[in-house]
């Protein structure tokens, strides 16, 4: 970084001359944008017939068919990636000084970075993609290692004009027309208002960034670093890197991006779409599995009752379980001879079969059994003879359609709800088969599963087998208009608009979306799948799964490459043994290599270093980042009586709002929510529990209740620390100090 003081002047000469060139860039993509609609329009009238639907196309129609497919395909994709990376196309610019002379004879050249590579009509390069080869000094060079570069210039753009540039000189002493313009981007870009949507870094990628983002492919790639450091930006970066160097491997293979909340993802989704890729399957934990959708979460113990490999002993005796209610013997004559099959009879068939097949596949092998074990109480005849009567008869088909119908994981997971079931499968200490059945049974009051309960359905579902045509298709749903508690429909977060009217902020999806007025057929609708396998897996925020979560991830990534981003000193999970060795699992003998991030690009000092004694007191071990940027005002902490706590926030939110130009986040624990919602107003004001703000950030926040987030939150202080760290700019810790606090916990 230099600390050349340039004039207006000499900037606003700069920006002319840089927009000469991005003018220039904008020219050629409008020919491209031109050339892609011409493609699209040969595209659509290839494989034109005249036929209209007189008899089947001629071979050279289907010919035509698919390569018009293909065209307009490809040209639409063309589409949307111009569309999508207009705004800031260029955004870098390398003066490199070569040892060797090019064939003018200079030694100089100026290369722009932009955020896909644009030529001229001779085929030299305009612009070069961030992710080629060519870009990387843009990202590498630094004045210890300028690698050619004398100045890296960050152009800043509104629109297509340019607005503003800031510079990096490489080497001390640069020639005389290399001008040096700004206090560096990195510095403008982090005391940026931060908006309610994560954005790219392409233009301020750091070095050690970098190396992580163009790390190899191969194995398993660890990005671990304390908050703010930029873990969840440069993994996306990776994804985008991946794609780009493999398209083949990754876009055809896919790539799942696997996050905590359907908040985080809300908050992540724009990024890769802005680095032009929009391939990506991005999903959070309770959203993984097709057919289930949750935010719900389970009180601490049930959910480490759920994430532990201790329930796998309870689903392995589940599948092994008689349909509830199902016949208990079979009766029947079968040519001549009278056939009955007890309850023992039955359960050994069913062991047997079970024994050699998937559940769900297992209906033939089902039939023979039975057919086998009735044989055995007639022993006259011909067996085949007799086998195929039995099978073919009306009494043993009605009888399998009970016995042996097709199950549903979910449904399936439900028996659970009986206690009885539960003491009975074993495997865990009383109370907590209690507790386990107790959630079952309130999921089917409320209609919602828990986001623990997804990997339950998906170990179920790999259990049970390949998916059969099951009843669930005939459920029926109407449409709720009210919503009282959208909570209840999977909406974790909850915005108060300025009209006063409730509005969903973290479910992705509107509130008056269609739903079933049946909690139990809330909870079946749809069609759960087969896990879908992927060519990479990202998971943020790892150091949170649970080894049932690796599990279930570990099912989509058997062939695949993974990138994993965490930091242990906020995890909330408790057992992080169990859950390593879950992930090891998951992972196989694949290669590793890890990266490590070790500035905090998030927090204004003082916000983090309030944070970092928080957590080092209770964590000493925890990995504590420099933090890059001070803004001068410490963090406000103030006590306050519980009972005009909400006034308070309102204030001190009023004041905050009046600091900052992006959004303030009161962070607050469930059991206060009901009281804040009426003073959490505006459409820059959320109000969002603990847990939901991982990953997330926000220009300031005003934490209430710090004991209260410890004390509610499974990860105790690391959920507080958590919750210290998602400012960017300003932040307020508000304590209540009487008697009269509302009791932890039981707001939810
Ligand atoms: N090189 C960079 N240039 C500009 N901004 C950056 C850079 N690196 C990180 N940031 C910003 O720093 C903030 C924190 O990044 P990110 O959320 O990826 O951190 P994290 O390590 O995942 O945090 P946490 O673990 O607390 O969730 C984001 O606003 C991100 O855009």
């Amino acid at each position: 970084m230099t600390d050349v003081v340039s004039t207006d002047r000499e900037v606003a000469a700069q920006i002319a001359a840089e927009q000469a060139h991005v003018d220039r860039v904008y020219d050629e993509l409008g020919k491209a944008a031109a050339r892609v609609e011409l493609v699209h329009a040969e595209g659509m009238s290839r494989g034109q017939t005249d036929r209209r639907g007189t008899g089947d196309p001629r071979e050279e129609e289907l010919a035509g068919l698919f390569e018009r497919d293909a065209l307009v395909y490809s040209a639409s994709k063309r589409r949307a990636s111009l569309e999508h990376q207009h705004e800031g196309l260029v955004f870098g610019r390398l003066d490199l000084e070569h040892d060797v002379a090019d064939e003018h004879g200079s030694t100089r050249e100026v290369r722009y970075v932009g955020r896909l590579g644009v030529r001229d009509d001779d085929y030299e390069p305009l612009v070069v993609d961030w992710r080629a080869p060519a870009a990387a000094p843009f990202y590498r060079a630094t004045p210890v290692d300028p690698q050619g570069v004398l100045r890296r210039r960050v152009l800043r753009c509104r629109g297509e004009q340019v607005v503003g540039v800031e510079d990096d000189l490489m080497v001390t002493d640069p020639p005389e027309d290399v001008v040096v313009v700004g206090d560096g981007a990195l510095m403008a870009a982090l005391t940026r208002s931060r908006g309610a949507q994560m954005r790219d870094i392409v233009a301020t990628i750091q070095q050690h960034q970098d190396e992580a983002i163009r790390a190899s492919a191969r194995g398993v790639t660890e990005i671990t670093g304390g908050p703010g450091t930029g873990k969840t930006v440069v993994a996306l970066h990776r994804a985008a890197y991946l794609l780009y160097s493999d398209r083949r491997r990754f876009e055809g293979g896919g790539v799942l991006v696997v996050g905590p909340s359907a908040a985080y993802t809300a908050y992540i989704e724009r990024v890769l779409p802005s680095l032009g890729e929009d391939s990506v399957v991005l999903r959070s934990l309770g959203d993984v599995l097709a057919g289930i959708t949750a935010t719900r979460l389970d009180p601490p113990a049930v959910a480490a009752t759920k994430g532990s490999l201790r329930i796998r002993r309870v689903l392995s005796r589940l599948v092994r379980e008689p349909i509830p209610g199902s016949p208990t013997q079979l009766r029947t004559f079968v040519g001549g001879h009278a056939i009955r099959l007890d309850l023992a009879a039955l359960d050994r068939a069913r062991a047997q079969v079970l024994r050699h097949h998937h559940r769900n596949a297992g209906y033939d092998a089902a039939v023979e059994a039975l057919a086998h074990l009735a044989w055995e109480q007639v022993e006259q005849g011909e067996r085949e003879d007799f086998v195929d009567r039995f099978t073919d008869s009306g009494d043993v088909e009605a009888f399998m359609r009970q016995w042996w119908a097709p199950v549903d994981p979910r449904e399936m997971l439900l028996w659970l709800a009986d206690e009885e079931l539960v003491r009975r499968l074993g495997g865990l200490p009383p109370e907590a088969a209690a507790d386990l059945a107790a959630s079952y049974r309130q999921a089917l009051e409320l209609g919602t599963w828990t986001v623990a309960d997804v990997a339950l359905v998906d170990d179920l579902a790999a259990r049970l087998g390949p998916p059969v045509d099951l009843p669930s298709e005939d459920r029926g749903f109407f449409e709720i208009e009210e919503l009282d508690d959208a909570s209840q429909y999977g909406v974790s977060a909850l915005r108060v608009g300025a009209d006063g009217e409730t509005v969903a902020a973290a479910s992705g999806g509107s509130a008056r979306s269609r739903v079933s007025t049946d909690p139990r057929e809330r909870l079946l609708a749809g069609r759960t799948g087969e896990a879908e396998e992927y060519a990479h897996v990202l998971v943020d925020e790892a150091q949170d799964l649970s080894p049932m979560q690796w599990r279930m991830l570990g099912r989509r990534g058997r062939w695949a490459s993974w990138t994993v981003v965490g930091d242990l000193a906020q995890a909330s999970w408790d057992d992080l043994r169990e859950a390593g060795q879950a992930r090891e699992e998951a992972f196989g003998t694949a290669p590793r290599q890890a990266f490590h991030m070790d500035t905090n690009y998030r927090n204004a000092r003082e916000i983090f270093e309030l944070a970092a004694r928080v957590i080092t007191e209770h964590v000493p071990e925890a990995d504590i980042p420099e933090a890059v940027r001070e803004t001068g005002h410490d963090p406000l902490e103030l006590s306050v009586s519980s009972a005009t706590l909400p006034e308070s926030v309102a204030e001190t939110v009023a004041d905050l709002c009046g600091e900052v130009a992006g959004q303030v986040a009161v962070i607050a624990p469930w059991s206060w929510h009901e009281r804040l919602r009426p003073v959490v107003t505006g459409d820059q004001v959320v109000l969002i529990d603990p847990l939901s703000t991982k990953g997330l950030e926000y220009d300031a926040t005003v934490v209430v209740d710090p004991d209260g987030i410890v004390a509610e939150s499974p990860g105790g202080v690391r959920a507080l620390y958590v919750v210290l760290t998602r400012a960017a700019h300003r932040s307020a810790i508000l304590r209540p100090v009487d008697e009269s606090a509302p009791g932890v916990g039981g707001g939810r």
